[in-house]
């Protein structure tokens, strides 16, 4: 790849021009004239051969002339003694209604093969500091999903942070795309979906998905794939704060910020800090782990009138909870829905665990006693059906007290209720989805809990929506099974 020397700066002050002395993988060193050293955090230009120009950033100085920088794009072709023009400022995005409907990479370049943007679509520097603290709303209000375990037992916050947390496999990104079509269907706001260190296919899917529902006339796709050099996947997350920020702030907007796989952030700036030179901290992670987490959650918040609602998927490595990057990223979280293989193995879907899921807002005084009470009792009965489960093994359930056979026969029955067939699986179940009222959810484990369905097949409440789908279910069974004895 032929690199020019690099385009003059077209503005009027001169940036300084830099020259490469090193490159390793996404870590490039650059030269340059004395006293002329760009900040941490700026951005450095390299033109390539009339395309999009190279973008580093700037991470650490290593002496009076030189800078070490990361790489957000691919270095593939870069060699040393090519120039680099210092841009004096962070890295801009364009923001605003002109990438409303596009996907676009780290830098906000297209990439939904569509025209390009505006020559003046507005940008905003993808580093910038948190609201300040006395303009923050922390906001009580139910978001409801329609989706029956997180409704009941893991409410989400209108403006709060959602993290579901789970191994490979046991369905977060299923769920995150249930809950774009759930809330983007019914949200009156912007929907911003990032795409962090996934599989790129799952990016070509959300897109289409999202056209042929019509639900990309409200949302942005900011993408930082498995494919892409860690430097992408480290900021992609920043890209796309900076578009949900300039929505909030400028254009007053609520605003959905769903990231799929927000420990993929993690684990990028875990491979940079490695290139940095930096010597790592517990279990390999960067010893800035902390700092980096909340330097993004931090900035996911809302302002007076206007909400950003945030859902992020966490990747759990080896299923270990106890894992540094996985605590550091729950301490940010309002509600946490993890995600169990024990159940996915069974085939309750969506997985959610619900003695570990947890949420601030389930509270009487935010969502009321009735609810915190069905919860309880929901909880209880599921938590007494997993102490009995050897005991069920070994013995049987005819050989438990009454009492307990009782609290079985309602546990196994409401496990199989909170199960619930998703618009996005329809697919490949062949069953058309289910949204659920709160309302439909509590009455519906109410019913069970007071012994309504003691006396229904275990089938007729496994993914059903309401109980009285259910209930049409069972007598459905029971008149085929009422024909076959005739
Ligand atoms: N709600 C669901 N209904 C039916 N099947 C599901 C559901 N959720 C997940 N699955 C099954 O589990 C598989 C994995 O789901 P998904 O890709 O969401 O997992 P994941 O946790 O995101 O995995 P990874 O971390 O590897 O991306 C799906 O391909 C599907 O077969």
């Amino acid at each position: 790849m032929n690199l020019p020397a690099v385009t003059p700066a077209k503005s009027d002050t001169v940036s300084p021009l830099g020259e490469i002395i090193a490159v390793r993988e996404a870590v490039v060193d650059v030269r340059f004239a004395a006293g002329h050293l760009p900040e941490i955090n700026s951005a450095l230009e390299v033109a390539w051969d009339g395309g999009a120009p190279l973008i580093l950033e700037v991470h650490s100085h290593l002496d009076p002339r030189t800078v070490r920088a990361v790489a957000l794009m691919s270095t593939s072709g870069l060699a040393r003694h090519v120039m680099v023009r210092a841009t004096g400022e962070a890295l801009r995005v364009p923001v605003g209604e002109a990438v409303v409907g596009r996907m676009l990479d780290v830098t906000g370049i297209p990439r939904d093969n569509g025209p390009a943007l505006p020559a003046d679509v507005p940008r905003r520097a993808i580093h910038s500091d948190p609201p300040a603290m006395q303009t923050e709303n922390a906001s009580t209000d139910i978001f409801e999903t329609g989706v029956k375990v997180l409704d009941l037992l893991t409410p989400l916050a209108h403006g709060g942070k959602a993290a579901m947390f789970g191994g490979a496999g046991v369905g977060k990104t299923v769920l995150t795309m249930e809950l774009i079509h759930a809330m983007a269907a019914k949200y009156q706001g912007l929907s911003i979906f990032t795409g962090v260190g996934e599989r790129s296919r799952e990016g070509h899917e959300m897109l289409s998905d999202m056209n042929g529902s019509g639900v990309i006339r409200h949302a942005v796709l900011v993408y930082g794939q498995m494919n892409e050099p860690p430097g992408a996947r480290w900021r992609v997350p920043l890209t796309a704060l900076a578009i949900a920020e300039y929505f909030r702030d400028e254009q007053h907007k609520n605003v959905l910020l769903l990231m799929d796989n927000i420990y993929r952030f993690v684990q990028a700036g875990s491979e940079l800090s490695s290139l940095l030179g930096r010597l790592p901290s517990r279990v390999g992670y960067q010893s800035t782990l902390a700092t980096e987490v909340g330097a993004v959650e931090e900035r996911i918040t809302s302002v007076a009138g206007a909400a950003v609602t945030a859902i992020q998927t966490v990747y759990v490595p080896a299923d270990d909870f106890t894992d540094p990057a996985v605590t550091a990223i729950a301490t940010h979280m309002d509600s946490q829905i993890v995600l169990s293989r024990d159940l996915a193995a069974q085939g309750f879907y969506p997985a959610v665990d619900p003695l570990a899921s947890s949420s601030v807002l389930l509270d009487p005084l935010v969502v009321g006693e009735a609810h915190c009470e069905i919860a309880e009792q929901v909880r209880e009965a599921l938590a007494r059906l997993k102490s009995l489960q050897d005991v069920i093994a070994l013995l049987g359930v005819e050989e438990l007290g009454s009492d307990d056979r009782r609290t079985v026969t309602r546990a196994r029955r409401l496990q199989r209720f909170l199960s619930q067939p998703f618009t996005v699986t329809e697919k490949f179940t062949g069953q058309p989805g289910r949204s659920v009222s709160l309302a439909d959810t509590l009455a519906g484990c109410r019913a069970i809990l007071d012994g309504e369905t003691d006396d229904w097949a275990e089938s007729s409440l496994y993914m059903v929506g309401t109980l009285d789908e259910a209930r049409q279910k069972e007598q459905a069974a029971r008149k085929a099974a009422a024909g076959a004895a005739v």
